[in-house]
């Protein structure tokens, strides 16, 4: 089943490479840039390959200080506006509801929520859109999240948490064919936990919607490679095709050359 993307409907049969576009002071990784440095980047991207975009404001990195509505709507507007009528999908990575309905009228056609439309008036925000809508699990927020995760059963947890929020989802009347799952690597997780995530990643099929993974240059990759946080490509490329290997339709990556031609070849491997 394609994903539906406002007017775009993706198709799933390869594995798709969410481009980041970061337009934060504060990134973790690849943050600084200007709307027109972000715009550059996000040009180049698509050159790369991206089948998405994902433009955020706001960084969600454990410890990030929070952004006013406003000054998220500043530093988004003018990269999306100057992307309108891209080949690809435009997502917003925002928790906002206003910042999402702007974002759409701006010409976004997918919403990527780290809070799963926790906010007040997030699902009403979307709902009458054609949007996709990307909802992560994240255990705590920005200032708690990785202070002490801790898990019964990591993998059952984020799978109910999950299937919670794609039933309420339903009852505001979106389709399945609009939401894709993601289980927030590195939102409050340990190392632990995000390999078991990973390695289980296949039974968050029986969700019935596309699985989004997001491990790019994160810190789990540094402390498996030694690397500082601008020297995880390897890694990264590596994760994203075990998370490919492992039932994941979607990656969101910040290097996607290297992404797009490792899948390449697993695709390869796979189907030719
Ligand atoms: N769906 C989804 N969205 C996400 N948004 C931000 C980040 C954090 O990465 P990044 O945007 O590079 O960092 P920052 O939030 O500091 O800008 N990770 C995810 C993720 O894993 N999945």
């Amino acid at each position: 089943m394609p994903l539906h993307c406002g007017q775009f409907q993706l198709d799933l049969s390869r594995p798709l490479v969410m481009g980041i576009v970061n337009v934060t002071p504060d990134s973790f990784s690849d943050g600084g840039r200007g709307a027109d440095a972000a715009l550059n980047h996000a040009l180049q991207l698509l050159d790369e390959g991206a089948d998405i975009l994902d433009v955020g404001g706001e960084s969600t990195r454990p410890g990030a200080a929070s952004v006013s509505e406003q000054e998220e709507l500043d530093r988004v507007l003018p990269v999306l506006e100057g992307l309108r009528g891209a080949p690809v999908p435009l997502s917003i990575d925002t928790s906002k509801p206003a910042v999402m309905r702007a974002a759409l009228a701006a010409g976004a056609s997918m919403v990527n929520d780290v809070n799963a439309f926790q906010a007040d008036g997030a699902f009403e925000a979307v709902v009458a859109s054609d949007a996709a809508l990307c909802m992560l699990h994240r255990q705590g927020d920005a200032q708690t999240m990785q202070q002490q995760p801790v898990y019964e059963d990591v993998v059952a947890e984020v799978m109910a948490f999950l299937h919670g929020r794609i039933k309420v989802a339903k009852q505001f009347g979106i389709s399945p064919g609009r939401i894709v799952a993601d289980p927030g690597f590195g939102f409050g997780k340990t190392l632990e936990h995000n390999l078991t995530l990973l390695r289980e990643l296949d039974t968050f099929s029986c969700l019935g919607v596309p699985v989004l993974a997001g491990l790019s240059r994160k810190s789990m990759i540094g402390v498996l490679t030694g690397r500082g946080v601008d020297q995880r490509v390897f890694g990264s490329v590596a994760a994203a095709l075990l998370a490919v290997e492992h039932g994941a339709q979607i990656v969101r990556v910040h290097d996607v050359s290297g992404t797009v031609d490792a899948l390449k070849v697993w695709h390869a491997l796979r189907y030719q």
